[in-house]
């Protein structure tokens, strides 16, 4: 494995990991900065819109203190266009062996999602131990993510999919969980009004959660 950062050093970052979606570049820095001002120290960006890579590239330009990642990455070209743009982790909402693959020959650590035992065994197999649990509440919750901790308590997991600041602190306390992930953190309204100060707040108030 050729990763130059620990995936682990990903999910223990920050408490909360946002889910951004950025439709227009110049949200991106100003965005970037309202999560980092409220004690956010990893973004995830997903590559659905256009100009995702080049959000990327400008974050991790601009602010060279983000930990800045991307995330809806669906395969090896998706993993190689994300890290040319400067993304230091890669985050998928599944799990393809084509993409593990590509991954493990680097540079940038691959988070992968799961939902079932099993695959987090294929995942095992092929050299993981830190994945994303998604669709989180669709797939159990909680719960489910506490049960899989009785066979595999080394396995860690940042869950993501209809998490918000209701129901976060319950994955939280699991000794499985470093880390929720979600879009709350940045409402498409608040990004579309330029209210960075209201992201700033909702960081802030997740941050406060672990
Ligand atoms: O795009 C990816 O890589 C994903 O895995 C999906 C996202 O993490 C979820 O769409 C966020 O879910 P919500 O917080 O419920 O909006």
């Amino acid at each position: 494995m050729t990763w130059n950062l620990a995936p682990q050093d990903v999910l223990t970052a920050s408490p909360v990991m946002p889910v951004l979606v950025i439709e227009e570049l110049e949200h991106a820095v100003p965005l970037a900065r309202a999560l980092m001002a409220g004690g956010v120290k990893v973004l995830e960006v997903t590559l659905r819109t256009q100009c995702a890579l080049d959000a990327i590239r400008l974050i991790a330009k601009e602010l060279p203190d983000a930990l800045v990642g991307a995330g809806t990455v669906l395969n090896s070209e998706d993993y190689q266009a994300a890290v040319a743009a400067g993304a230091k982790f890669v985050i998928s909402p599944g799990m393809t062996p084509s993409l593990v693959q590509a991954a493990l020959a680097g540079p940038a650590p691959l988070i992968p999602g799961v939902s079932t035992l099993s695959e987090v065994m294929t995942g095992m197999d092929m050299g993981l131990s830190y994945f994303k649990f998604f669709p989180a509440e669709a797939s159990g919750g909680a719960p489910a993510l506490k049960a899989m901790g009785g066979p595999i308590p080394q396995v860690k997991f940042c869950p993501t999919g209809g998490i918000s600041e209701q129901n976060a602190a319950s994955y939280l306390k699991l000794p499985n969980v470093l880390c929720v992930g979600g879009s709350w953190l940045a409402p498409k309204g608040l990004i579309e009004a330029g209210d960075w100060d209201g992201i700033t707040a909702l960081a802030r108030e997740a941050y406060s959660l672990k």
